[in-house]
């Protein structure tokens, strides 16, 4: 039998890289909860037949292309462990540039009501609400199967998001200081859809140019901010300047964007200021 060691570094050879290949060891081992530490601290014990069979189904969807988060079912997202399935977007570190700047425009205003829309697994709204316990935080979702995993990841983690079903903002009611979204925003003709066939097509793709949800939400959010509330959007690497010719056009003072983690425009948000339509 190999050991511990012995096997990711066969894993390694067989394509995996070392992260997907940690991942997936603890997920047959029955340790989702440990980490790099753990394997290092038992990296000469020995792996198990029974083991390696279950390891070697999990390789072959890996390999097939599956992310990873959904062959072992849980992914970090801003210090997080979240549950996930095919069912929900498996959340981006990208994302959480997000949720910073949520973070910074909602500082002066620590009870503020704020909504993220198309929540799939929770993670913007449960980053918030950890983060900030005092904000007012709800989350919408279009899909039932994803807002049961948003709903059971908010019970595990024990915060206290109000979900709804619905479609962009008519899932909710009354105004918000701040609304936060990573809607689908991928060109229905886009090259990289394929890699991407695991994840939900209603959480990816949004018409010819990939704008039609990020239009509908800021028109939408023009009738539910408050003066001076936020609207801060995620959009794809070659969306910003669009974006934020919509948000101008709408009526958005403030116009701005937000790098994500490789310094590539990646969110563009405003500010409401015009008087309610
Ligand atoms: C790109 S995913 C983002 C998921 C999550 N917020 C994240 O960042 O990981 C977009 C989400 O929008 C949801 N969605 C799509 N159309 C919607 C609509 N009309 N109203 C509400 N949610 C919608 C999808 O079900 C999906 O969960």
């Amino acid at each position: 039998m190999p050991s511990i060691s012995q096997t990711i570094a066969t894993l390694q050879t067989r394509g995996l890289d070392l992260t997907d290949s940690r991942l997936l060891l603890l997920h047959a081992l029955g340790q989702p909860r440990a980490g790099r530490a753990w394997l290092l601290a038992h990296d000469t014990d020995l792996v198990s037949e029974a083991v390696n069979t279950s390891l070697q189904g999990y390789v072959a969807r890996r390999l097939a292309g599956e992310p990873v988060a959904y062959i072992v079912g849980h992914k970090e997202f801003y210090g997080l462990n979240l549950q996930v399935n095919s069912d929900v977007l498996v959340p981006r570190p990208d994302t959480e540039t997000l949720v910073d700047w949520a973070l910074n425009v909602l500082e002066p205003m620590p009870e503020a009501r704020v909504v993220d829309l198309g929540t799939g697994s929770g993670a913007i709204a449960l980053a918030l609400k950890s983060t900030r316990p005092a904000l007012q935080v709800e989350a919408v979702d279009y899909s039932h199967a994803a807002l049961t995993v948003a709903q059971a990841n908010a019970q595990r983690l024990g915060l206290a998001v109000t979900f709804s079903q619905g479609s962009w903002l008519n899932g909710t009611e009354g105004v918000f200081q701040a609304i936060v979204s990573n809607p689908p925003y991928i060109r229905e003709d886009d090259e990289h859809l394929p890699a991407l066939r695991f994840e939900p097509r209603q959480a990816l793709t949004a018409g010819d140019d990939g704008l039609d949800d990020i239009r509908t939400i800021i028109d939408q959010a023009k009738t539910r901010l408050q003066t001076g509330g936020w609207l801060l959007l995620e959009h794809g690497y070659d969306q910003a300047a669009d974006v934020r010719a919509l948000l101008e056009a709408a009526g958005f003072a403030n116009v701005q964007s937000r790098q994500d983690l490789a310094g590539i425009e990646r969110c563009s948000g405003g500010q409401w200021t015009a008087p309610d339509l």
